[in-house]
């Protein structure tokens, strides 16, 4: 097993960095001993540098759904959705520059001092967030600010301050658009699955009292880690999102990664211009399985900033959960005990980032079935 050495360096000195003290293990590493550069904080236990595999992460190409393209959209979303669960949008109409308006306020708000930004956190699980993802110990090379956009009054108080009004405006009118963005590709999954109603999908996101989420999220760079190769450093830990769906749109700076069927991780080239939609683990559900929810995760070799802004759509609290009949087969068997949205939230807030969390919503297989897969793993192993 690969030994590492442990490097506890502050970066606060960056001048957009923020993050204080991590500890590094990497290949680059292994000759020295303990080299401590700053007081050990609260995180410096927290591993969050990886050695890098030596290949080249852009080794596999994105799915892209041309949204102009009203004939092959279709089915080239059920067909990413069902191999990847991750593909990439083009043409979809939204304006270039209300995208890099509001990355700029974003920008604006995260070159704050340290003190101000803190008076809109932490997270409970809104408003300003540093380091510290959730509230069961995970942490990431990176500050964000998490807004339930599902009602106005639930806005963070910062954001009614006068001074806020640009970034407030931003906020409103991007995620308007990103909903609109999510029913649309919604409706064109549904013809390219040949179900019926065309809202069947959408209808769970895009009504008053769908549970919308919005994540702006800032990686700062980190001087100490520039010229040790090989290495990377851990923006957000790898996961899958629990909505429907999840529209992010980052700079161009790289660092998102998607996990393939057979586990390895490939590198997203950013692009500013396209949106990236994720399958979420309710689209999962609602298809029995046919979509599966994508693993990733963020990646940043410290050398620039990534600003990364994710729409997450989740369906109303009260909104009970199972594949839709319209999918099933005959005779087919759901995967899932049914379950709400509020009842997966509340099991969900209590996982790590890295769970699994829909293993406590999976059904028991039935005797006969798990006999039927033992006969058939048999068969593959002795046949
Ligand atoms: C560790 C956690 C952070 C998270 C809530 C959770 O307990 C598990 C799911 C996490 C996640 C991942 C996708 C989104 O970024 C997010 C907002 C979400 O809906 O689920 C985060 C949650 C969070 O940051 O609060
Ligand atoms: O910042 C990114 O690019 C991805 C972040 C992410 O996956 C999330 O916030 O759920
Ligand atoms: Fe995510």
């Amino acid at each position: 097993m690969q030994s590492s050495q442990t490097l506890t360096f502050n970066s606060s000195s960056s001048s957009s960095g923020t993050c204080s003290s991590i500890v590094l293990s990497s290949p680059v590493l292994q000759e020295a001993s303990m080299v401590v550069l700053a007081k050990p904080s609260s995180l410096n236990q927290t591993s969050l540098l990886k050695p890098q595999k030596p290949t080249s992460p852009y080794n596999y190409t994105i799915p892209i759904v041309d949204l102009s393209d009203p004939i092959s959209c279709p089915s080239s979303i059920v067909k990413a959705c069902e191999d990847l669960g991750f593909f990439k949008v083009t043409n979809h109409g939204i304006s270039p520059s209300l995208m890099s308006f509001l990355e700029s306020e974003a920008l604006k708000f995260f070159s704050l001092p340290q003190s101000h930004k803190d008076t809109a956190g932490p997270p409970s699980p809104f408003g300003y967030g540093n380091k510290k993802i959730g509230s069961n110990g995970d942490v990431g090379w990176l500050e964000y600010l998490l807004f339930n956009i599902s009602s106005p009054t639930s806005l963070p108080l910062f954001l009614t301050h006068p001074s806020s009004s640009s970034l407030r405006f931003a906020l409103s009118e991007y995620t308007a658009a990103m909903g609109r963005v999510v029913g649309e590709v919604l409706e064109l999954m549904a013809d390219g699955l040949k179900i019926k109603p065309r809202d069947a999908l959408s209808k769970l996101v895009v009504n008053e009292e769908s549970d919308k989420v919005f994540r702006l999220n800032h990686y700062p760079p980190c001087p100490l880690l520039q010229g040790l190769n090989n290495c990377s450093l851990t923006g957000f830990g790898e996961h899958t999102d629990p909505q429907v769906l999840s529209v992010l749109r980052s700079n161009n700076t790289a660092g998102l990664q998607i996990a393939l069927r057979d586990g390895s991780w490939v590198g997203v080239p950013p692009d500013q211009d396209s949106l990236f939609i994720n399958v979420g683990d309710t689209l999962q559900v609602l298809t029995n399985g046919r979509f599966k929810s994508v693993r990733h995760r963020v990646l940043s070799n410290g050398l620039s900033s990534r600003v990364s802004m994710i729409y997450f759509g989740g369906p109303a609290p009260g909104e009970r959960l199972a594949p839709l009949p319209q999918l099933m087969r005959e005779g087919e068997q759901s995967l899932y005990k049914e379950f709400t949205w509020f009842e997966y939230k509340t099991s969900a807030y209590k996982t790590r980032l890295a769970d699994n969390r829909l293993s406590v919503f999976e059904r028991e297989k039935k005797r006969s079935e798990k006999g039927q897969q033992l006969q058939e793993k048999h068969h593959q192993l002795f046949v």
